[in-house]
């Protein structure tokens, strides 16, 4: 995809989400891309290759939840797998520390390598097992939780809290979307309550996403 065609479809994707991506991401993002198509030739990380595929389901779908990232000092995303939504939102975010961890070694290595490249300051890559155990398996508490494609919310929110500093919250980006009625249910069962939900469709496949954001009682 040339450097036009990239600039125009993050343009006309992020206005289609409602979310404003400040200009000077776009050529980072193209490097991202970049480094994760040279790593996939060698190192299986994902399985979306095409460059219009990773730009809207890699790339905006994680732009996607700014809205509700945008203020936090800190982002955990467990479950990175090769950096999303974590590298998009630092991205964007510039001063937000992220925590990114992974079971996977390759995965954590890539992300090293990829902030390495974008010269990001802030990001850390752990390649940890995330069990509910933080005190034990090194990995930090961040004022919010993320996790996308990592688990089905009730084993999501049965985790996360362990991870939550005190006042923080804990976001399920879904593919599925649920009713408020099941949220609340879900949230219930884990003494949290529901701060906020909204369904998007991503900007050229319309494939349908929810973004939930949970708080403790
Ligand atoms: C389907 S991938 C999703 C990756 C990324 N979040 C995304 O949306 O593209 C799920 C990832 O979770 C990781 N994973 C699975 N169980 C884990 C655990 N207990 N702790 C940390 N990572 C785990 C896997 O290695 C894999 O990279």
């Amino acid at each position: 995809m040339d450097n036009a065609r990239f600039v125009d479809l993050l343009a006309s994707g992020s206005r289609a989400l409602g979310v404003t991506v400040p200009e000077d991401v776009g050529p980072r993002l193209q490097r991202l891309m970049a480094e994760l198509l040279k790593w996939n030739a060698k190192v299986n990380l994902t399985a979306i290759t095409a460059p219009e595929e990773v730009l809207e389901k890699h790339f905006l779908d994680s732009l996607a939840v700014l809205p509700e990232v945008t203020g936090a000092a800190t982002l955990l995303d467990l479950g990175a797998g090769a950096g999303f939504p974590g590298l998009p939102l630092k991205l964007a975010l510039p001063s937000l520390g992220v925590t990114l961890v992974d079971a996977v070694g390759k995965k954590v290595a890539f992300i090293k390598a990829a902030a390495a490249s974008l010269g990001l300051q802030g990001v850390r890559g752990l390649h940890a097992r995330a069990e509910g155990k933080p005190d034990t398996e090194g990995i930090p508490r961040a004022e919010l939780l993320i996790a996308r494609a990592f688990m089905d919310l009730p084993d999501w929110l049965a985790l996360a809290p362990a991870y939550v500093a005190p006042g923080g919250r804990v976001v399920a980006m879904l593919g599925k979307a649920q009713t408020d009625d099941e949220l609340k249910a879900r949230a219930a069962e884990r003494q949290l309550r529901v701060v906020s939900a909204r369904a998007y469709r991503l900007p050229f496949s319309g494939a349908e996403r929810q973004v939930a954001v949970f708080a403790k009682e």
